[in-house]
């Protein structure tokens, strides 16, 4: 048993958001996620990273219950996905770009339909502080269809934390934001990790942006997990001289790295 895996399975630990262990999903002859084990901290955004087809997405649908593993086990909160599928998930919310929001519903209708869908207490005081935390009271009554890019996301990070989730899924939150935009929805997300009870996964394809916002990041290649660490330290144990660097002679050279280990 690895270092990593004897840390893992030490799942007393309350501060354990996420823990996952060996998961693996395969299409036929295609293996799409490969042995993955890692766990997300309380208080802790990680960043999940790597190539196009690596297995980011598959991954966190394996965690939504949205696909089903063909092996390996998800634990949220100590709670077995695969056994208390119920109160696994209320305790998890995601957003995505490729997941919008029903564009013929207003910003609070959508929040309170997905809000009496979690079921959430004293809903309609979760949606009004909602709407002030991101900056959405004057779109209140606006179809999210007819929002900028910048304003849907923020409706979606919105309606994600209507359950104020311990775990929470970002896809990708920020593409298609200008930078001035993703920085403030950074910042935003920055907050909940830290004054939060919960911890946050989050994929991105941007090095700078994760470099900012994560405080650990894994790299994925083909299924698994090739590189672990701090987006800020990792650049310079590696020898080179950015995450960016280090992302594009991992996604070339995937096998170099597999060989060293983590
Ligand atoms: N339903 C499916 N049937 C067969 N293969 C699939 C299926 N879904 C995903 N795959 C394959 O699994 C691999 C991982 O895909 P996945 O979407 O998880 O990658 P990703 O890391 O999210 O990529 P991207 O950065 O492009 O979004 C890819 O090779 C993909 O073609």
């Amino acid at each position: 048993m690895s270092v990593h895996e004897a840390k893992i399975n030490t799942i007393a630990d309350p501060d354990i958001i996420l823990s996952v262990r060996h998961l693996r999903k395969q299409y036929s002859a295609t293996v799409a996620v490969d042995s993955v084990s890692f766990e997300v901290r309380r208080n802790e955004i990680v960043g999940l990273l790597g190539p196009n087809g690596a297995g980011k997405t598959t991954t966190i649908n394996m965690i939504l219950g949205v696909l089903e593993p063909s092996a390996g086990e998800i634990e949220i909160e100590g709670i077995a996905l695969a056994k208390q599928r119920t109160r696994a998930l209320a305790r998890t919310n995601f957003a995505a770009v490729y997941a919008p929001l029903p564009g013929n519903m207003t910003v609070y209708q959508n929040l309170r339909f997905f809000g009496l869908i979690y079921d959430v207490a004293q809903l309609n005081a979760r949606i009004e502080t909602l709407l002030d935390q991101f900056e959405l009271r004057r779109f209140r009554d606006t179809k999210c269809g007819v929002l900028s890019s910048g304003e849907q996301t923020r409706v979606s990070l919105a309606k994600a934390l209507l359950n104020a989730p311990q775990l929470l899924l970002l896809d990708e939150p920020t593409a298609s934001l200008d930078p001035a935009t993703a920085q403030d929805i950074r910042r935003s997300i920055r907050d909940i990790a830290t004054h939060g009870n919960g911890g946050i996964l989050w994929t991105s394809h941007n090095m700078y942006e994760v470099q900012d916002v994560c405080d650990r990041v894994l790299f994925l290649s083909h299924g698994r997990i090739l590189l672990e660490g701090n987006p800020k330290t990792l650049p310079g144990e590696h020898g080179v001289a950015s995450l960016e660097e280090l992302f594009i002679s991992l996604a070339r050279e995937p096998l170099a790295y597999a060989e060293s280990g983590r």
